[in-house]
């Protein structure tokens, strides 16, 4: 989108999509593109939240100037976020306007410094420190791994507008609106489970304290850095939020398999049908060798069962397995129900660490245990049946 857009009275959205970058933080597929938002404040100080990834500032800076008369400057930029997406400008935006005062707190000093070589006109501030900016008031809020130490709020005071930085952001780029009673929130609520869980989901438990900490904040809209301005019903993400953050899973189970010739897709098949006939209806099947994990992480977040088959692989579990089981110990996922079952030929080795990955986590084993030598035999397939089965009535509350 080029153009700016109004938020409230002297305030606008001047954000930026991204339609080329393949992988985000070159991991994250991106099939719907990415924005990159940032907000402008014009009141008696001209205020900026956060700027763009940096290949991206001429188109910023024009619409920074779009909006200001001509010779007005920008007083302050208030970084939330120092992640390169957000602060990728910096240096030339320091360029555009050098008496830019940055507003940040002690650890985006060090950053500021670190990534750029930025060490004067920064100011510093702390928890609930106010700025005034003429009819408008910001106040400052530390809301550290949310997902970087340096990470805080800022929060409009006459307008209940909430700049949260990557919280509540997600992936796909905003086709022609920008705000949640203009666009489908059903399509982008799957790239903000997909953001959350791969991205922010391993700091939980400071998205909690985040929360905590905002408990008494008069939240009217959710302006975050990525996706839509939540400013109809800005509690709907504030919700989901909470609930993912606190591993509130939905009734529903993942399978995930792993198999080169078959022989273990058979395996997860059976199982399938034993959820189905345990009456689960919610069930998300994923091949690893086909679909990118950062998909299977935000099932796995969304729904309390799952259940993970591998074939063996020179002595170990098969590669892409290996990966999405040190992604899942990664992000220290909690709360659900694991099923495990492998194959192999001769040595084995799959089960064995799938059984050690189950044990090691915080979640409940459903059995049975199933190991197929080659092809699974009749006796193999209804023990996977089983497996669904119980899988079925373990995850019902
Ligand atoms: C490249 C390759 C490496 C394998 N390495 C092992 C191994 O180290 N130990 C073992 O018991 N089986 C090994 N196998 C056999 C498979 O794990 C076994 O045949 C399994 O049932 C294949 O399941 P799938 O049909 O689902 O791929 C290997 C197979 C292939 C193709």
């Amino acid at each position: 989108m080029s153009d700016t857009v109004r938020i409230a009275e002297g305030i606008y959205w001047i954000g930026v999509n991204d339609f080329e970058t393949n992988l985000f933080e070159a991991l994250w597929p991106l099939p719907r593109g990415v924005s990159y938002n940032s907000y402008i404040l014009i009141d008696d100080k001209v205020v900026l939240i956060d700027t763009v990834k940096g290949p991206f500032f001429s188109d910023f800076l024009d619409k920074i100037r779009s909006l200001l008369p001509e010779g007005r400057k920008v007083d302050y930029l208030v970084v939330n976020h120092m992640e390169p997406d957000h602060s990728g400008s910096i240096k030339v935006l320091r360029e555009a306007f050098p008496e830019i005062k940055i507003i940040g707190n002690e650890k985006t000093k060090g950053m500021l410094d670190a990534f750029y070589g930025v060490t004067d006109n920064v100011v510093t501030v702390k928890d609930s420190d106010e700025l005034e900016i003429g009819s408008k008031t910001l106040q400052f809020h530390m809301t550290p791994m949310v997902h970087w130490p340096e990470t805080m709020m800022t929060f409009e005071k006459t307008t209940g507008l909430l700049f949260s930085g990557d919280a509540f952001g997600g992936f796909g780029a905003l086709n022609g609106g920008i705000f949640d009673d203009e666009v489908d929130v059903d399509y982008f609520e799957d790239e903000v489970l997909r953001y959350f869980s791969n991205i922010v989901g391993r700091y939980s438990s400071m998205v909690q304290k985040a929360f905590e900490k905002l408990k008494n904040v008069d939240i009217k809209v959710v302006c975050a850095t990525h996706g839509p301005v939540w400013r109809k019903n800005p509690s709907r993400i504030i919700e989901l939020y909470d609930r993912w953050s606190k591993e509130e899973t939905e009734e529903g189970v993942v399978l995930v398999y792993g198999s080169m010739y078959g022989n273990t897709q058979k395996m997860m098949e059976a199982v399938a049908s034993g959820l189905v006939k345990g009456g689960v209806d919610k069930i998300r099947v994923h091949n690893i060798s086909t679909t990118h994990i950062s998909f299977i992480i935000r099932d796995i977040w969304r729904f309390r069962g799952l259940v993970l088959g591998s074939c063996t692989y020179n002595m170990e579990l098969f590669p892409p397995m290996k990966q999405l089981v040190s992604a899942i110990e990664n992000r220290m996922m909690k709360n659900r129900k694991i099923g495990v079952f492998g194959s192999y030929t001769w040595s084995g080795g799959a089960l064995k660490e799938l059984q050690e990955f189950a044990s090691k986590s915080k979640c409940d084993q459903v059995c049975p245990v199933i190991e197929a030598k080659s092809c699974p035999t009749q006796e193999d397939l209804e023990k996977c049946v089983e497996l669904g089965l119980n899988m079925a009535s373990a995850i019902k509350k």
